[in-house]
């Protein structure tokens, strides 16, 4: 990696803190006992695992028995959600949105094809559910609703408690996947309707492969790993120790930053959201007027190509991204932005600007610098922008894919 690259990807993995690298790394040397071991050797880092849940546990205003360690988000989606379906058998109906992370939609369809019944809520064009069509959607044979707290391509924030009250009136688990929103919204558990919560290390400025998933105590769970009978039965394997001393460390920092850093966070993405607006035409924030994560911006550029931006800020050392991660490349129109009936050109040119706390005001000013002249020069090589292309501007609606 370029050293001096501006890093503004940060909802697609984070850089590892170096507190958290020093904090991990005695337990591949020194202490690389199985916690599981009788002898005293392995004791101590049973002891160290216990502290890395209790620093877990504090970030998510958790009890520490409610925490168990997972290889991050995609597998706690599925832990979770499976979990669910296999505490109640005889409910075949889940409720999600058509936004939702991969890891979640995926597993969705899959089950469909094992016979559940799966509702997809839709999201307006400012990417909002619409509680209404939620408990309308709701039954006696929901067994699970599955809701993210936050969009990792908008930022845009689900209203998650009031969407929990009504879950809870239906007698359905509550699921949801927090993995962009812990660390960058406060959350307490203690108070939540929420019964099970997804994380993941990696966006947190922990390494990737581990993360943790919050289950309320007396919350019906079956294992979806079982074997050993580690984390208490509710998840064998034997754990990725550094990992999680790293987890633990990331997740005491994130609880100290986390008020400061998102302040700080959210002045320097409503500079650059501000600046990008005024100094650039044919453009809009996706997800704009609605809440959203402080360090998110989406931003759609008219009549030209996401990739091509991507190119053109790589040049320049600055990383964003266009969609979601894992299908940037695919050149395939976010699900996400499509679900919001965005049309057609917003679609295929839109960037994902994802700050931290490592995030300097000097960076954020390089990319209201360059960016201005990088769309000019490719608006000029697009067939897209002038009278020509009128159909396509006169088109765009129908042309969106729904
Ligand atoms: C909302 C959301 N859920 C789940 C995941 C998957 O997490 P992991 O990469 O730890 O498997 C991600 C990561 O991109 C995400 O943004
Ligand atoms: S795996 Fe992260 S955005 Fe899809």
């Amino acid at each position: 990696m370029k050293k001096d690259c501006i890093y503004l990807d940060n909802n697609a993995t984070t850089k590892v803190d170096p507190e958290v690298v020093e904090a991990m790394l005695p337990y591949f040397t020194d202490y690389y006992g199985n916690p599981s071991s009788m002898h005293t050797f392995g004791g101590q880092v049973g002891k160290a695992v216990n502290k890395a849940r209790e620093q877990m546990a504090a970030l998510l205003g958790a009890n520490e028995s409610e925490i168990i360690f997972t290889s991050g988000g995609t597998e706690g989606d599925n832990a979770a959600i499976k979990a669910a379906l296999l505490a109640q058998p005889d409910k075949r109906h889940i409720v999600t949105t058509q936004v939702e992370h991969p890891a979640v939609l995926a597993l969705c369809k899959q089950l469909e094809n094992q016979g559940y019944t799966v509702t997809y809520l839709s999201v307006n064009g400012k990417g909002q559910l619409d509680l209404n069509e939620l408990e309308a959607s709701l039954t006696g044979n929901t067994a699970l609703v599955s809701i993210m707290y936050a969009n990792n391509e908008t930022g845009v924030v689900f209203p998650i408690e009031q969407i929990g009250l009504r879950v809870k009136e239906c007698g359905a688990l509550f699921h949801v996947d927090a993995v962009q929103a812990v660390g960058k919204i406060p959350l307490d558990m203690k108070t939540s309707t929420i019964d099970m919560l997804t994380m993941s290390g990696h966006k947190i400025h922990a390494p990737k492969g581990v993360g943790a998933l919050y289950v309320r105590r007396g919350t019906r769970f079956r294992p979806m790993l079982i074997g050993g009978g580690q984390e208490r039965g509710r998840r064998s394997g034997t754990p990725n120790v550094p990992g999680i001393i790293a987890l633990g460390k990331a997740a005491e920092l994130e609880l100290m930053h986390l008020e400061e850093a998102t302040k700080r966070e959210r002045i320097l993405r409503d500079k650059l959201e501000q600046a990008i607006l005024s100094k650039i035409p044919d453009c809009e924030v996706n997800g704009g007027g609605s809440e959203r994560l402080p360090n998110t911006t989406n931003i759609g550029f008219k009549y030209i190509e996401g990739e091509a931006i991507l190119f053109g800020l790589n040049q320049y050392g600055i990383c964003a991204s266009s969609g979601s991660a894992c299908s940037s490349g695919s050149l395939e129109p976010s699900h996400v932005l499509r679900s919001m009936g965005l049309p057609y050109t917003i679609l295929h040119g839109s960037i994902r600007f994802s700050l931290c706390r490592y995030t300097t005001e000097d960076e954020i000013d390089t990319v209201i610098t360059v960016l201005p002249a990088i769309i000019e020069r490719l608006r000029a090589l697009s067939p897209f922008t002038d009278d020509k292309a009128a159909w396509l501007q006169e088109h765009e609606k129908t042309l969106a894919i729904k």
